[in-house]
């Protein structure tokens, strides 16, 4: 009989030991019933064993009251209340995590490309990016895994339209919950990521959001102690497009806002930059939250874009090589306007399904019309097997018919529609043929728009344009030919929103000046005045904003007029270009050029000074901790009538001193010297950069600084051109 009652008690604790070191054993609901059952078991054995034996020795056994303490534990386990926050935190920690990884699994792992039906894996086509911190301007690029390294507990990563903020995020979250291959260690402070779409209009509330990742926790304890219990564990939020905020998702982003004040929560925030000014920073200044700002850098690199299209290659069946070497056979200028993700997406798709179209571009504004091209050719292709006339014609409504659509949803600050909305759409997009055939209004939509499956998976999908750079590309395009199809309609109500919204329209208002600068002169000049004001409204005043517009479509000159006036900021080789551009229509007060000596090298440095007669130049060449003399760069603006007013740099030769005397007499100088010369006719003031050269030698050249020159001058060696000294020669130049 003992030895029933050890074996007996053996069993429940192993049992015990096994569930209670064992994840899966613990979750596993019967396990609870059978070791229940194994207690009152045990109860009913010992019972029987204290009550048979006999003896002063044998203690009594109180077992009815020993299975009345069991049913009562067992009772209050049972009615634990749901709303126990530890409860609910351990059931997170338990279980969360893997609940949301296999919903995000599904939905994530795929991404289709634009056109065609193309499917890439994620995570194998994904190039890692760089961000650099914005504010304090920092010239540091980051690998994107360091953006939590920052103490704030808001993080904002800004990028204009396709630079990858979207895929950026929804990489974060794949890595998050990689099962397979563990959380990344960049991640592994966080034990839960909650991700949110600001185009989402379906969702009112944060425990919404909640309920969407935790459903089934959430019906058995409730969203709302849900969210409680995870506001108290590390987590991770993530809020996607905040540019494309509506009412319903802004009450959710400030809820997030308010209720991550928590050291242990983050938040990270994606927008394009013109809703970082607008809207993003009052709403956090408001709520009092400091963040860090990043900005995602684009491809300048060819390598990196290269780099970037063997990912895709491979997923795109073209014979391994080619896309990057057609790539590489495109002029700098070209490629220069490949410098965003999207783009080079779309060099991928156009570089599959039109090749020919690719030898044709000569210049930076001939690749936009091959992406309407590529459509029309595509959509063309489908019609062609059951229709045989006026195909122009019917691709050419049709068209019309979706860029007014796209236009409309972008006046409403729509980006995703329903299915009852698509339904609407096709409806008005139903065309007649003439000879009383009709299209399949399908045809063009499922060309344009693509499924949208909402993270719940019983909710219903949505529909959105491929990419909404594609759908303001749509609307811009309605614009145009409304424009050159005569429309005595003023262009506000062709674009149909008021002042104060005109900001959902900036890109379309890009894109139309593009188009018809391109396409029709005359239209943009008659427009010019009501372009302009529009342009202004909104906000497309900032000069990085016009130069990267007139850089992609080099007929867009006209723009320079909005920025006539201001300081023009040159920081990259391809708005070298640009500037003479903008300046036979705008002047402004300044031109600041901050650029690295061998990439100006490389740009129409010369045209750019033969432009800016009259103008003030700022120039600041880098690096400034080199000896590369720049004596060449500065020779172009001798009699130029260009006024250097400020100079950093280094100068090597008699030439050199000999353009700065003449151009730059009343400047400043920032000079780092790669010989002993002879600076006496120099006139302004002037600091040595670093160990020049002649107060490292023997000549008693004392560096002044913001200060006229000493007077009398000391004399200097007069040495023409001098090389570098061999010592310094060795070094590579630098000391
Ligand atoms: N890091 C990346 N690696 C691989 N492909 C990328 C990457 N970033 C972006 N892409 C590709 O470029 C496309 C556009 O990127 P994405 O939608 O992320 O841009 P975005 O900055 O969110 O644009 P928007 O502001 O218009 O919403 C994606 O659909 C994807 O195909």
């Amino acid at each position: 009989m003992l030895k029933d009652l050890n074996k007996n008690l053996h069993d429940v604790k192993k049992m015990r030991n096994t569930v209670l070191h064992n994840m899966d054993q613990l979750l596993n609901e019967k396990n609870f019933t059978d070791l229940t059952t194994m207690l009152f078991g045990l109860i009913e054995k010992a019972d029987i064993f204290y009550s048979s034996s006999l003896g002063p020795q044998v203690p009594y056994f109180p077992a009815v009251d020993t299975k009345q303490k069991l049913n009562d534990e067992l009772e209050k386990v049972e009615n634990l209340d749901k709303s126990d926050i530890h409860r609910c935190i351990s059931r997170l920690l338990l279980s969360g995590k893997e609940a949301v990884g296999m919903l995000w699994g599904i939905k994530l792992d795929y991404e289709v490309l634009l056109l065609g039906n193309d499917k890439a894996n994620r995570q194998k086509v994904f190039h890692p990016l760089d961000v650099m911190v914005k504010e304090p301007a920092s010239e540091e690029f980051l690998s994107y895994t360091k953006i939590f390294e920052t103490p704030e507990n808001v993080v904002v990563v800004a990028g204009v339209a396709g630079a990858g903020k979207t895929t950026l995020v929804k990489n974060i979250v794949l890595q998050f919950f990689d099962l397979q291959q563990g959380t990344a260690d960049y991640l592994s402070s966080f034990n839960q990521l909650v991700f949110f779409e600001c185009r989402d209009r379906s969702i009112k509330e944060l425990s919404d959001v909640i309920d969407n990742h935790y459903k089934d926790l959430c019906s058995e304890l409730g969203k709302e102690n849900v969210l409680e219990a995870l506001l108290r564990i590390d987590v991770l939020f993530i809020i996607d497009g905040f540019d494309e905020i509506n009412d319903s998702s802004k009450k959710v982003v400030i809820e997030i806002i308010e209720k991550t004040w928590r050291r242990n929560c983050r938040v990270l925030i994606t927008t394009r930059p013109h809703a970082l000014e607008e809207k993003l920073e009052p709403l956090l200044k408001r709520e009092d939250v400091s963040f860090t700002l990043y900005e995602i850098m684009q491809f300048k690199k060819l390598e990196d874009q290269l780099a970037f299209l063997r990912r895709y290659e491979a997923f795109l069946c073209a014979p391994i090589g080619e896309m990057t070497k057609s790539f590489e056979s495109l002029s700098e200028d070209v490629r220069n306007i490949f410098t965003e993700p999207i783009n080079l997406i779309h060099f991928c798709e156009m570089r599959k399904h039109f090749p020919e179209e690719i030898s044709s571009w000569k210049t930076s504004g001939d690749v936009a019309p091959s992406k309407l091209r590529l459509y029309r050719k595509l959509i063309q292709n489908k019609l062609a097997a059951s229709i045989d006339t006026d195909l122009g014609v019917l691709v050419d409504d049709m068209f019309a018919l979706v860029g007014a659509e796209a236009l409309q949803l972008l006046r409403e600050n729509v980006v995703t529609f329903s299915e009852a909305e698509l339904l609407a759409i096709k409806q008005r997009c139903h065309v007649e043929l003439k000879g009383g055939g009709e299209v399949d209004h399908a045809v063009v939509l499922s060309e344009v728009l693509k499924e949208h499956k909402p993270f719940g998976l019983n909710s219903s999908s949505r529909y959105e344009f491929k990419h909404k750079s594609e759908q303001e590309m749509f609307a811009g395009h309605y614009i145009v030919q409304r424009i050159i199809g005569g429309s005595a309609d003023p262009l506000n109500s062709i674009l149909g929103v008021p002042t104060e919204e005109m900001t959902r329209l900036r890109e379309v208002l890009l894109y139309v000046v593009a188009a018809l600068s391109r396409d029709s002169p005359r239209h943009l000049t008659q427009r010019w005045g009501e372009l302009k004001e529009a342009l202004r409204e909104a906000g497309v005043t900032g000069v990085r904003d016009v130069m990267d517009c007139v850089a992609r479509c080099p007929d867009a000159g006209i723009l320079g007029d909005l920025v006539g006036g201001e300081r023009w900021n040159v920081v990259e080789g391809r708005n070298v270009a640009v500037v003479p551009i903008l300046l036979r229509h705008g002047r402004p007060s300044r031109v600041m050029v901050d650029i690295e000596a061998a990439a100006l090298r490389r740009e129409p440095w010369r045209a750019l000074v033969a432009a800016a007669w009259g103008v003030e130049v700022r120039l600041t060449l880098r690096p400034l901790d080199d000896y590369e003399p720049h004596d060449d760069l500065l020779l172009p603006l001798l009699n130029s009538g260009v006024r250097l007013v400020e100079f950093s740099g280094c100068v090597g030769t008699c030439a050199g001193t000999a353009t700065l005397t003449s151009v730059a007499r009343d400047a400043v100088l920032y000079i780092r010297m790669a010989a002993p010369l002879d600076l006496s006719a120099l006139g302004g003031t002037y600091e040595f950069l670093g160990e020049s050269f002649p107060a490292r030698g023997a000549a008693p050249l004392v560096p002044c600084v913001h200060a006229p020159p000493p007077a009398p001058w000391p004399p200097l060696p007069h040495v023409a051109a001098a090389p570098l000294p061999p010592a310094m020669a060795d070094r590579g130049g630098g000391r």
